[in-house]
């Protein structure tokens, strides 16, 4: 089996006496999706912020590309490739989409010394940005600013600055959230042909999605995963229909 590019090891964070990750271990291997699913508060957000580097553990390591990136801030970790699908609150929202993604690509780029006009013209940060825009479907609406974008199409959006990155392996948290159906039809398509290119850990609560998309499948309850397989595996779980899928059912 192919190396991790992501390890995880015993992860441990309490906030008081509530352990909000309790010894979590998972791997992310190339090529797949590997998506964590469990109720509200389980811990799933909590795990992302840790792993991105916004959040500090109390124990455990985290290993990206071989390396524990456990030191490292979040502007370290995205640097070596680890991308996390940004929060809408980070979008610039009085500027274009396009200008949005040009600024992400223009932070990847040494000389970020530029007046905003000359960045305007500059193709080395206009076409990767565009080709970012058009793989999310995004690019018709390019140039309308953040601010005027329908909620599914910030998402979109936020896609196209972590694709715009480079990054190595995507942390996607909860990619689906205020999309309606065709939107979220759309975001799986495109999603299921990205896993080739960056290996993706997905939080998802949208069950058609994560059961459509999801190599493997970790259930996470109360900080501590309770049990890990294939869709079929996970589906079948007693504990996992107890604990989790029988709550919607
Ligand atoms: N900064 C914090 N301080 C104190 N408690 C926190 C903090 N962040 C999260 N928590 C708590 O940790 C637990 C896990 O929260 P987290 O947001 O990671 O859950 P989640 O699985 O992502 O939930 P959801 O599916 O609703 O997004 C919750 O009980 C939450 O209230």
């Amino acid at each position: 089996m192919a190396e991790p590019v992501l390890s995880i090891r015993d992860l441990r964070k309490t906030f008081g006496a509530l352990k909000a990750t309790d010894g979590v271990s998972l791997d992310l291997r190339p090529g797949e999706i590997h998506a964590l699913i469990g109720p509200n508060g389980a811990g799933k957000s909590t795990l992302i912020h840790q792993i991105a580097g916004s959040l500090r553990p109390d124990s455990g390591s985290i290993r990206f590309l071989g390396q524990d990136v456990g030191e490292l801030g979040v502007a370290a970790r995205a640097r070596m490739g680890l991308g996390r699908s940004f929060q809408i609150s980070s979008l610039a929202l009085e500027f274009s989409a396009l200008r949005n993604v040009m600024l992400a690509v223009q932070s990847r780029q040494a000389s970020s010394f530029r007046f905003l006009k000359g960045v305007m013209r500059d193709r080395s940060l206009t076409e990767p940005a565009m080709a970012a825009l058009e793989r999310t479907g995004l690019a018709p609406r390019a140039h309308v600013p953040a601010a005027e974008l329908s909620h599914g199409e910030r998402r979109q959006l936020e896609i196209a600055i972590a694709l715009a990155l480079g990054p190595k392996t995507f942390l996607l948290d909860e990619p689906m959230a205020g999309m309606g159906p065709e939107g979220s039809r759309a975001l799986t398509a495109f999603l299921d042909g990205l896993r080739q290119e960056a290996p993706i850990l997905l939080v998802e609560h949208d069950m058609d999605a994560v059961f459509a998309l999801a190599d493997r499948i970790s259930v996470l309850v109360y900080g501590r995963i309770i049990a890990s397989g294939t869709v079929d595996e996970i589906r079948s779980h007693p504990d996992v229909r107890r604990a989790y899928l029988g709550e919607t059912a």
